[in-house]
């Protein structure tokens, strides 16, 4: 059974579909405070959040059961993504539910601005009637400057246009064609772009790069008596910079649904009668809560019941057929992983190379790469590494993984070799798949074989020479270590030169007896391997 824990306020809807599904049960908690949070994650195999549960560094450490993080909704702002990545969570959003609802309340804050809306209506509430005080601006034949031109802001846009307003925008990412299309002047420039604005709205994310995007030097530059719309997150427009413009005039009015901190801590910019302000009701609709809530249910269950990876913000994109489909594949990289890892010439790694050819070269080879790299680093972590963090894992300790395919097929219909690159050499190894599932060491080195790739592996190096399996096999024998499969492998395929045998035992011989083997004269190197039993369960993707 799956605990999901949910601990915003999140519609009925989302939590009808995690109800009725079997292996999901919902623990919904709200109010927790940090410390709280932190406990019932203990208990946790996924959560739901929106904007008011931040999951900080703190949070997320030591949560071996926590696998996903959902945000029911856009900004994952309030994820420590570094911190969810290192401890190997996915994260994951909703990106489009709530694209309208939050363009609307766009509308609706400019708008509202432009006519006083809300003084006039407090004024009327308290028996007045101020026409004169409350003479507005109209928005047909204003410009209006768009900064992040992604679902949201493109919604705007439309919206504004119908308006009659021209739109000037401000987006790396969008190209200057799908611009035109949109009748949109797009700016390379965000200081060419600001004192063309009568209203300007932002639309990013909060990242270092949108922090402060409109301070006071970009406030500055614009018109005199520019309106500032913020309905993305608090902070991307400096709040004491823009309280500053307005209080000196350069600012007629600011509309504002996100604080930096929620609610404010410092109230002088809600407090400023030049200032629109609502508790971050961007995403509060009834139809954004169901969509984003059905979305966020059916994101999590997908991933917890059946592997399935979509909106994940941390991982690509892998849907349940296709991730059952590469499973055997993440398998066999991982136990080469684990195999190389423990070469005696493993320590110092530098870097490693996988390769990919046959029909193998067509999956998604990034995250059969990261389950190589979770095999690598495995017995150095502790275990806490798997696709999720092998990458950035690798990185922190200064290994570089590159992988190269070729879809041609050679030998076998799949190969996958990898390579590390260690202060002493290049181990390398390479294994296939026989059938649909049963994996084959079939290169050690420059020896090609055919073993198990699986459980107790004794491999020796040896010269070719009669009589020395059998002998290592009385010896065996006479200790009680049964031998279930043994490959062996000669260089070039000659005989008398250099060869290799890889035994798999049932049980381990004593050091007493490894000892005895290495002594033999025709023995060059012996090295006991450990792998998981064959079909053993995948640590990240066999939960439950
Ligand atoms: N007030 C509310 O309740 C809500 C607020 N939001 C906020 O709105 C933001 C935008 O949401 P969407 O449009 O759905 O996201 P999106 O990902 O579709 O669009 C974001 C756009 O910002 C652009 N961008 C990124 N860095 C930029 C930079 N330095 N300068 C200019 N543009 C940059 C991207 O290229 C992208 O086109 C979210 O990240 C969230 O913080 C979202 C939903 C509700
Ligand atoms: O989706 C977003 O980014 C939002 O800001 C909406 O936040 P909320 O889920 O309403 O707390």
């Amino acid at each position: 059974m799956f605990r999901v824990l949910i601990t915003d306020n999140l519609s009925p809807a989302g939590m009808e579909v995690l109800k009725n599904l079997p292996g999901i049960e919902v623990d919904v908690r709200q109010g927790l405070s940090p410390e709280e949070v932190r406990e019932a994650l203990k208990e946790a195999d996924g959560i739901i959040i929106r904007s008011a549960t931040k999951l900080t560094p703190e949070l997320l450490k030591d949560q071996p059961r926590l696998k996903v993080v959902v945000r029911a909704g856009v900004g994952v702002d309030n994820i420590n993504l570094p911190a969810a990545t290192r401890e190997g969570i996915v994260v994951m959003n909703t990106p489009a539910g709530n694209t309208t609802s939050t363009a609307e309340h766009t509308v609706a804050m400019m708008m509202a601005l432009s006519r006083n809306i809300a003084p006039a209506a407090a004024s009327m509430s308290a028996g007045r009637w101020d026409r004169k005080l409350y003479t507005g601006t109209q928005l047909s034949g204003k410009t209006l400057g768009i900064v992040g031109l992604g679902r949201i802001g493109l919604s705007v846009a439309k919206r504004a246009q119908g308006l009659e307003m021209k739109i000037v925008g401000f987006d790396p990412f969008l190209s200057a064609e799908r611009a035109a299309e949109l009748g949109i002047e797009l700016h390379r420039d965000i200081d060419d772009l600001v004192p063309l604005c009568d209203y300007l709205t932002v639309h990013t994310p909060l990242t270092d790069e949108t922090r402060g995007i409109i301070n006071a030097a970009r406030l500055a530059k614009m018109r005199k008596g520019v309106r500032i719309i913020n309905c993305a997150r608090g902070g991307i427009v400096d709040e004491n910079d823009l309280a500053d413009a307005i209080e000196a005039g350069q600012v007629g009015g600011a509309a504002l649904d996100v604080f930096t901190s929620e609610p404010p801590t410092d109230d002088r910019l809600v407090k400023l009668p030049q200032v629109l302000s609502t508790p971050h009701l961007g995403a509060s609709t009834e139809e954004a809560q169901e969509l984003v809530a059905v979305e966020a249910a059916e994101l999590i269950s997908g991933f917890l019941l059946r592997n399935e990876i979509r909106h994940a913000v941390n991982l690509a994109p892998v849907s349940a057929a296709e991730m059952a489909e590469i499973r055997t594949y993440l398998d066999l990289s991982r136990r080469l992983g684990l195999l190389l890892a423990q070469h005696p010439k493993a320590g110092g790694i530098k870097s490693a190379r996988i390769m990919y050819r046959g029909e193998v070269a067509a999956k998604n080879t990034k995250l059969i790469t990261a389950s190589f790299t979770s095999g690598l680093l495995e017995a150095a972590m502790d275990d806490n590494v798997n696709i999720v963090n092998a990458e950035l894992m690798a990185k922190e300790r200064g290994i570089e993984i590159t992988e190269s395919s070729s879809s041609e097929i050679g030998d076998f219909s799949t190969l996958i070799q990898a390579t590390i690159d260690t202060d002493n050499g290049q181990p390398t190894a390479a294994g296939t798949v026989f059938g649909k599932q049963f994996l084959r060491l079939v290169r050690l080195g420059t020896f090609s074989l055919d073993a198990y790739l699986d459980g107790l592996m004794l491999i020796f190096r040896h010269r070719d020479v009669p009589g020395l399996i059998g002998y290592i096999g009385t010896m065996f024998g006479e200790h009680g270590v049964n031998i279930a499969h043994m490959s062996l492998g000669r260089e070039h395929d000659e005989q008398g030169g250099n060869a290799i045998a890889v035994l798999n035992l049932d049980n381990a011989p004593t050091q007493e007896i490894i000892a005895e083997i290495c002594a033999h004269p025709d023995v060059t190197s012996v090295e006991l391997v450990k792998l998981p039993p064959a079909g053993a369960p995948l640590p990240w993707l066999d939960r439950g």
